[in-house]
């Protein structure tokens, strides 16, 4: 299609969207049944939205327009749909969605990978009772969440994820393990990454200075530059690779995923693949107006391009998901905060709002009165599972997801209130409803399968690519620079700043 078709196709769109969400419930008698999906575990409600009927036709035009099928379909062929970079994108091949070959790659870098857990757990490596998991952004945010949100009763390996160079961090996992007993995992698909490294070296003299005769037999690699790991001096044994096609915040299905199998072991782990790939099914196969990726990227197009809000808000009601907001910060804002299109075009419109959040009841209590009566419009996003994640009375589980339910309600309905204008409340405030059956690893890959998704169809709209992230150089360069004292290029303030910390 033509830049004058697409163009066309947001103008359509950019008129639209003015009635109430109230109005809409009472025009659209069938929005349940229209703008509910159910797959895979998880109730999708894009219900409270305004995605009126008339809206939802112009979005599926814009799709058209914008080629979102082909280029979908050059996802899942292994095409180089990265091109800037000129990559293949092949996160869905690790959990068995892609071209046959990267498949079969795939699943032979996972048999590698059962094979080293199954020696660990048969302790060829010593007893190994503690994992240190050194990466940062997307070799550590995925596995970190996958830990904390399924790992929590697996009582396996004690896994503790560093990503942040501040000693801080890595000396608070220090002070819980023991170096005799620990293995470390050393995440870092370019294996150059100077956090990682720093690390990465303190904690081999951690684990020399606590008496482990041969510190480097206790490392494990996990990346996707195996030479580098050799050349650092890590036995090609315990390297575990993964292919340089799958992108860093898109990794959690590969080896970077390796803590997660040993905390969860194997079978969790399949589960979790079986269930993303389940989303991967539905993404292909369902049509525009039932596909739930699909229907979330119109829902985040029509806020950020339509209603101009700059925010998203994501609150999980359920402990164990208290790290997807961070989790999706990396995937949404690294895949699609960017101006120019994949031809180097300026956008021309909003890209990928800031995605923020928190967890359910406790953000009720802190920001969701700016929600309710503030003057920034913010889609919110709720995740909810209908099972507990606790055995304590059931009033605990309950009083969770009425509070849920009860602030969508309430964004939506509002209350107006004449005499007294600080306790009336707008309403018309949107929101959606993600519920899970339960937190599980087929239900939490699907999940995130949903996210990947969800932000790939986001860039085809925009006609950008989600794959690169050249906006991160920048900083790491001058990093490198001031570090070596290389100043005379900088402003008078961050000179100053670096000679305050010079003495
Ligand atoms: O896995 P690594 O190569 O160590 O990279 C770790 C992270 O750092 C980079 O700066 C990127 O912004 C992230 O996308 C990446 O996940």
């Amino acid at each position: 299609m033509t830049d004058g078709t697409i163009e066309a196709a947001w103008k359509a769109i950019e008129g639209e969207g003015a009635d109430t969400l109230t109005a809409l419930f009472e025009t659209e008698p069938d929005r349940l049944s229209r703008l509910v999906v159910e797959e895979a575990g998880i109730r999708f409600d894009f219900a409270k939205t305004h995605l009126s009927r008339g809206l939802l036709d112009k979005f599926v035009a814009l799709a058209e327009a914008t080629g979102f099928a082909k280029a979908r379909d050059a996802l899942f062929a292994g095409e180089v749909v990265n091109t800037s970079e000129g990559r293949a994108a092949e996160h869905p091949a690790e959990r068995g969605s892609g071209a046959p070959d990267s498949v079969a790659r795939a699943r032979s870098l996972h048999q590698r990978m059962r094979a080293l857990i199954d020696a660990i757990e048969a302790e060829a490596m010593g007893p190994i009772a503690h994992v240190l998991h050194i990466g940062i952004g997307g070799s550590a945010l995925g596995p970190h969440l996958l830990i904390d949100a399924l790992g929590r009763d697996a009582d396996r390996y004690d896994v503790e994820v560093v990503s942040n160079v501040d000693g801080a961090a890595l000396e608070a996992a220090f002070r819980r393990f023991d170096p005799q007993a620990t293995l470390v995992a050393v995440a870092s698909k370019t294996f150059t990454t100077t956090e990682t490294m720093l690390n990465a070296r303190s904690a081999l003299a951690w684990l020399e200075e606590g008496g482990v005769e041969d510190p480097f037999g206790r490392v494990v690699a996990l990346t996707a530059a195996p030479d580098k790991a050799i050349e650092w001096g890590v036995d090609e044994t315990r390297i575990l690779p993964f292919g340089e096609s799958v992108g860093g915040r898109y990794s959690l299905w590969s080896s970077i995923g390796f803590p997660a199998a040993l905390a969860l072991g194997w079978d969790g782990f399949e589960s979790l693949l079986e269930g993303a790939a389940a989303m991967d099914r539905h993404f292909r196969l369902a049509p525009p107006t039932r596909n739930a990726p699909l229907l979330a990227a119109f829902v985040d197009r029509l806020y950020a391009n339509v209603k101009g809000c700059e925010t998203r808000g994501l609150f999980a009601y359920d402990e164990r998901l208290r790290l997807l907001p961070s989790y999706l910060q990396q995937l949404e804002m690294e895949s699609n905060g960017k101006s120019v299109t994949r031809d180097g075009q300026p956008v021309g419109r909003a890209t990928a709002p800031i995605t923020w959040g928190g967890v359910g009841t406790d953000a009720q209590h802190a920001v969701f009165q700016l929600l309710h009566q503030g003057t920034h419009l913010v889609p919110v996003e709720f995740i909810a599972s209908i099972e507990a994640g606790d055995t304590l009375d059931e009033a605990h589980h309950r009083q969770l997801l009425v509070n849920c339910f009860a602030q969508g309600a309430a964004l939506m309905a509002g209350r107006a209130n004449a005499e007294d204008p600080a306790r009336a409340y707008p309403g018309n405030r949107p929101s959606t409803t993600l519920l899970l059956d339960r937190v599980d690893p087929a239900t939490l890959g699907a999940l995130i399968a949903f996210y990947e998704h969800r932000t790939f169809a986001n860039a085809a709209l925009l006609g950008i690519n989600p794959f690169d992230q050249f906006g991160v150089e920048l900083g790491k360069e001058i990093a490198r620079s001031l570090d070596s004292g290389g100043t005379d290029a900088f402003d008078s303030s961050t000179k100053a700043l670096l000679a305050r910390i010079s003495g």
